[in-house]
């Protein structure tokens, strides 16, 4: 029997719902064209050995991860981290200041998933110019001598740029996912996990004991083949409060009770508070509050602080979407709101004094 005639007796039983697949650009590729140079190489290397030494307490330094919700314009990505930079310099002794560069964006239903995703922000989903143009701007903050932090959602992303990363978030959407824990034990950065949606920081301390062993999983390799992965496990995970729906946990009291948790399980016990989600209660200019109250614990001496994580972009507040491009702020964001540069730098100057 010929194979027409014998698929045209059986029923189709897949794909289903899905419309087509389009060729993705192997890393090597895109790596190619856009290779990481020494100077680059180096500042990621550094920056992730100084975010491992606060982590594990040989730096008394705090890490500040700080920037936008997530990138939409290239440009005034750039901007930022030109107006970060001298604020990384001035805090360079109290403040390891990394630059939050976001390109994929987990949402709560649906929505604009990040410059990745959909650079053209026009629902045309040109993935292999969104791996290329997130890339790109990677490296230009490198060469700039930039460090950056991102979230990393989808498992195959980490092949085309994580080699510039220097610290990365698994979010409160996907910390109990099997899929993302396998991928953080491979990862070569320190990862911050973060509790969950409600609140539940049980779910990101298992996330770090399963992230920190060996894994054996589905993924591709460099020239985009599919491939059986097989890492070590990352030692270098913590905790990320991020409250949750049913409040926050940025408290000394709250930070105290999950050091005691973590500590059972022989886990760092340093955590990062994320200044805004549930802690901020998605309100931008409730992140100062959080932020005082941190640099109020620090200033205190407690010891169970590593970092911040604060959203910030040259504007402030936030802007939908809409089609016509043209009529977009720039410098303010897209997804959740963040607080402006000059908060910002008013906010830094304060937590840098309140380290020792
Ligand atoms: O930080 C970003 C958002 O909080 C996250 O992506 C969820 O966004 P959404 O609830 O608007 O989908
Ligand atoms: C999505 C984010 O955070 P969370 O996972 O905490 O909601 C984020 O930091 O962009």
């Amino acid at each position: 029997m010929s194979t027409s005639s014998y698929f045209s007796m059986v029923d189709s039983t897949s794909d289903l719902h899905v419309v087509e697949t389009r060729p993705l650009m192997s890393p090597a590729l895109i790596h190619r064209d856009l290779p990481l140079d020494k100077a680059s190489s180096g500042v990621v290397s550094t920056t992730r050995n100084k975010i491992q030494s606060i982590l594990h307490g040989n730096d008394p330094r705090i890490l500040v991860i700080v920037g936008p919700c997530s990138v939409h314009d290239v440009d005034a990505a750039i901007e930022y981290a030109n107006r970060l930079a001298p604020l990384r310099e001035r805090y360079s002794q109290k403040l390891e200041i990394v630059m939050r560069v976001y390109f994929e964006k987990p949402r709560t239903t649906v929505g604009w998933k990040g410059l990745i995703n959909d650079p053209h922000l026009d629902n045309s989903y040109d993935i292999n110019t969104g791996l290329r143009k997130a890339r790109g701007l990677l490296l230009d903050l490198a060469k700039a001598g930039m460090p950056a932090a991102t979230e990393l959602l989808d498992p195959v992303v980490p092949q085309y740029i994580a080699d510039l990363i220097s610290w990365t978030a698994i979010g409160a959407r996907t910390t109990e996912s099997q899929t993302h824990r396998e991928m953080a034990s491979g990862l070569s950065m320190p990862v911050g996990y973060k509790n969950g949606t409600d609140g539940t920081a049980t779910i990101a301390i298992n996330a770090m004991q399963a992230a920190s062993k060996p894994h054996h999983f589905l993924g591709i390799n460099h020239d985009g083949h599919a491939s059986i992965v097989s890492t070590t496990g990352n030692p270098n995970g913590h905790l990320v409060l991020r409250g949750g729906k049913n409040g926050t946990n940025y408290h000394l009291d709250a930070i105290n009770l999950i050091a005691d948790e973590l500590a059972q399980f022989n886990m760092p016990g340093k955590v990062m508070v994320d200044c805004s989600h549930g802690n901020s209660n998605k309100d931008f200019r409730r992140q100062s509050e959080v932020l005082k109250d941190v640099a109020a614990q620090i200033r205190g001496g407690s010891k169970n602080l590593m970092g911040v994580m604060i959203e910030s972009h040259l504007v402030e507040g936030n802007q939908k979407l809409n089609s016509d491009l043209s009529k977009l702020t720039y410098g303010q964001s897209v997804t959740d709101a963040c607080i402006n540069f000059s908060t910002t730098e008013i906010l830094l100057e304060e937590l840098a004094e309140s380290v020792k």
